[in-house]
């Protein structure tokens, strides 16, 4: 199969609906959805019809990846998802920032279900969570970053047996241990783009250097300085991404036979180094301006 530009059938009708399904079971289970997005892309990486999916079922949102993000604009998604009457908040699942508060809003969240028939002074049950997001945006890093508190909690009480779907977190919460597996807005080119970006999309299904080089160009329209500082690119920076992709890889020395530039390896270094968030902290998509704003792309100015 040709790659494409930007991959679109990554999931099929088949698919959707058995993922559909599975979260559905799950659904009855729990109290509370915590729907996981990407701080650096809060509209690409959602998926359209999760509203539709759980039904009305208490739902907060948690940006993870927030160290690699623009700061400044994770506050202001904060902001609009409170304007929007969903609680958000902003985590970090590898350094394990932002954990208690995501524990505590959940906890919030799930009160009306849990005090329900608990009789005057007696304790509620704990909150049931779980988990929604689509591919590679953390959800197992969540887990077992959540998970593994608990672990070394358990040790210290040796009989304690638990259930085998549910992880106990602290005393008032358990969360599933599956996840459920959402998938993304493909049939959107620029979203398909930012999911590339950002690695959500597997590698070897699109073409590389077109990708490499989209980047290249919104990095020079919406971050110039940051490609020169990383790249130690002087004096006029080309307007396409080809041209700036063979210039970094002549700087990075990425060379082959008759002085030609090697754009694989030079692909390589920028994708890895974006995701690494070495070309500093990047957010891709803007906070809509208002309800009816249907996709948050950074305007050129
Ligand atoms: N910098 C950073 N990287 C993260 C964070 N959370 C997860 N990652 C990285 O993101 C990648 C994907 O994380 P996973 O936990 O496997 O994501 P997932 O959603 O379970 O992925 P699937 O199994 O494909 O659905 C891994 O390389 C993680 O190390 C985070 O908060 N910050």
């Amino acid at each position: 199969m040709e790659k494409q530009d930007i991959p679109n059938l990554q999931w099929f009708p088949g698919h959707m609906k058995k993922a559909q399904r599975l979260i559905e079971e799950n659904l009855k289970l729990v109290d509370v959805v915590i729907e996981l997005l990407d701080a650096r892309i809060p509209l690409s990486s959602a998926n359209p019809m999760l509203a539709e999916i759980i039904k009305g079922k208490p739902r907060m949102i948690a940006l993870n990846k927030a160290d690699l993000a623009d700061s400044a604009s994770t506050k202001k998604w904060l902001d609009y998802f409170k304007s929007q009457n969903v609680p958000a908040v902003a985590i970090d699942s590898m350094k394990g920032k932002g954990m208690k508060q995501l524990v505590k809003v959940a906890e919030d969240l799930a009160r009306p279900k849990t005090e329900k028939f608990v009789s005057k002074g007696a304790k509620p049950r704990a909150a049931r969570c779980m988990i929604l997001g689509i591919p590679n945006v953390g959800k197992s890093s969540l887990i077992n970053r959540l998970a593994g508190a608990v672990k070394a909690k358990a040790a210290d009480k040796p009989g304690v047996t638990r259930a085998k779907q549910w992880i106990k977190i602290g005393t008032n919460l358990d969360l599933l241990d599956t996840p459920g597996i959402l998938w993304p807005k493909f049939e959107d080119q620029t979203v398909g783009l930012k999911l590339a970006f950002t690695g959500a999309i597997n590698d070897d299904i699109y073409d590389r250097e077109k990708v490499t080089a989209l980047l290249l160009g919104i990095m020079r329209r919406d971050y110039p300085e940051r490609l020169t500082e990383r790249f130690k690119l002087t004096g006029d920076v080309p307007e396409d991404g080809l041209e700036i992709l063979e210039l970094i890889g002549r700087k990075r020395g990425c060379l082959v036979k008759g002085g030609l530039v090697d754009l694989e390896k030079a692909q390589n270094i920028v994708l890895n180094e974006f995701r690494a968030g070495k070309l500093g902290l990047v957010t891709l998509d803007e906070v809509p301006a208002d309800d009816s704003a249907e996709n948050g792309e950074k305007s050129s100015e």
